[in-house]
């Protein structure tokens, strides 16, 4: 971490968040929000966070070997660039603290290796992620091809995550080749139902942005699902305050809508 790095409280300034984040493409992302959900900024204004404050998001990137996705969290986490080659043995993790809509947050993000052999440890640790990221080379298809398999293995063992699609390396194709990769990677993305986008860890191009889109997401999902299940809710009939206690039903029913606050 850089030594002129301010910081306010425990979050350095440039992890504060106080506007939601856009998608990288609106024609490539399942999740239509352009703003934190009412609910939750009321939330965050009266202090109203609940466990929301104190969680960790869980984040695993997967994606086949030297793609670049240990070089795209050392952007981000640390603003450096290796240009030498080091594989990931098994699995390496980094944590980030954010200050979103004024509430502490923490990102993990669990980088795996890509390597075949490694595969059994790494995948040991997408248990209970709530964000995948499949990341490919945007200069080698067979690596696009593959996300199909990464996006299935990762989401086995995840809790109903909200789902990335990002291609790497951006800074080594032209704009004409980049805009034909680009027309594949958004069918794949549309196809896994993930939010596609395209970034560069050498000239540092949409790394940050990345990042925090995957932090407004998944900060907004996750205090919208806990101010969902707030209970008991309580209504005011004339002069009575009514309890009103949710069915088993009800609660069932919430859990087979899953993660659909994103969405
Ligand atoms: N030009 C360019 N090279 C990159 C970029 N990102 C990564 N690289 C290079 O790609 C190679 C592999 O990068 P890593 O980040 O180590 O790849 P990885 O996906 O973590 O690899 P494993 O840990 O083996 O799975 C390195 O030589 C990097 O310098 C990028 O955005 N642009």
């Amino acid at each position: 971490m850089s030594s002129t790095r301010t910081v306010i409280g425990a979050v350095p300034s440039d992890r504060v968040i106080t506007k939601f984040s856009q998608a990288f493409h609106p024609d490539a992302t399942p999740y239509q929000k352009v703003n934190f959900h009412p609910k939750v900024k009321a939330a965050c204004q009266e202090n109203r966070t609940g466990r929301v404050g104190l969680k960790i998001t869980k984040a695993v990137l997967v994606g086949d070997v030297s793609i670049g996705k240990t070089c795209m969290v050392n952007r981000f986490c640390h603003d450096v660039f290796e240009r030498e080659y080091k594989a990931t043995i098994g699995v390496d993790f980094e944590v980030e603290k954010f200050s979103v809509l004024s509430i502490p947050v923490t990102l993990q993000v669990w980088d795996t290796a890509g390597q075949e052999r490694f595969k059994c440890i790494a995948a040991s640790y997408y248990r209970g992620a709530q964000v995948v990221i499949v990341a490919f080379d945007l200069t080698d298809q067979p690596s696009l091809h593959h996300v199909t398999k990464w996006m299935e293995d990762a989401c086995a063992n995840a809790d109903e995550p909200i789902k990335f699609l990002v291609g790497t390396k951006k800074d080594l194709l032209s704009p004409a080749s980049y805009a034909e990769v680009e027309k594949l990677a958004v069918k794949y993305a549309k196809r896994l139902e993930a939010e596609f986008w395209a970034t560069s860890s050498k000239t540092g191009e949409n790394v940050q942005d990345f990042f925090f889109r995957v932090m407004c997401l998944a900060f907004d999902c996750a205090l919208l699902r806990e101010l969902d299940t707030e209970k008991p809710a309580s209504k005011q009939i004339g002069n009575d305050l009514i309890h009103i206690q949710r069915s088993q039903s009800d609660l069932y029913e919430k859990k087979k809508r899953g993660p659909k606050c994103c969405t």
